[in-house]
């Protein structure tokens, strides 16, 4: 692998431009992917935050679901924020019928958890991995991981303050094999430290 690995971010719906900007800020080369071919040529993919059922619905038409399934089975790192986290799950609660999988990551996600859109969400979270103190998060209609199997490694969990609430404790950081996935989006926050271990885990690959 090159000191700069070719990372797509998935680019059908969502918020691609900041995976974009913040691959390239943690020194990787960046790419949009819409085709079988592009899925094909990279050494890692990023599924953005946006909404899940769209993408979903969006990666049958453009033919990348089985592909994209294949090449996860074959060892791909992918790493998804929001979206892209349930995108990974096994399964989900609250999701629509019509909703597919990609799978990735044997976890039980909930959409929408921490409520309504007007709902958001911050929190400084201890981000295993990830050195240089807590990992400011922002959640905006974010899922959470209602349980992980044991092959799942948590890495970060809300923290237990007061005004947490019922988010309070929270899995919203988990890690199976090459596939990482958060419920929060650092590709908002200008902090490249999750997609900098992202890169690292596509050039350890
Ligand atoms: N910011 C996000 O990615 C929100 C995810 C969205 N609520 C969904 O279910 O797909």
């Amino acid at each position: 692998m090159s000191d700069r690995p070719l990372i797509g971010v998935l680019a059908l719906q969502g918020d691609v431009r900041e995976h974009l900007a913040a691959l390239t800020g943690a020194g990787a080369d960046a790419t949009t992917v819409r085709r079988p071919a592009e899925l094909a040529r990279v050494d890692g993919l990023v599924l953005p935050g946006g909404e899940s059922t769209t993408i979903s619905r969006l990666l049958a038409a453009f033919d990348l679901l089985d592909p994209l399934r294949a090449r996860i089975a074959d060892g791909l790192p992918v790493y998804g924020s929001c979206a892209g986290m349930i995108l990974l799950a096994e399964k989900i609660i609250g999701g629509r019928p019509d909703q597919h999988q990609v799978g990735g990551i044997d976890m039980v996600v909930r959409r929408n958890a921490f409520g309504r859109q007007v709902d958001s969400f911050e929190a400084d979270v201890d981000f295993t991995g990830v050195g240089g103190g807590p990992v400011h998060a922002v959640f905006i209609r974010a899922p959470w991981v209602e349980s992980v199997s044991a092959a799942a490694e948590v890495l970060a969990r809300v923290p237990e303050t007061p005004g947490a609430g019922e988010a309070g404790g929270r899995i919203v950081a988990v890690r199976q094999g090459r596939v990482l996935a958060t419920a929060f989006h650092p590709e908002l926050t200008g902090d490249h430290r999750v997609h900098r271990l992202f890169a690292d885990m596509v050039r350890e690959a």
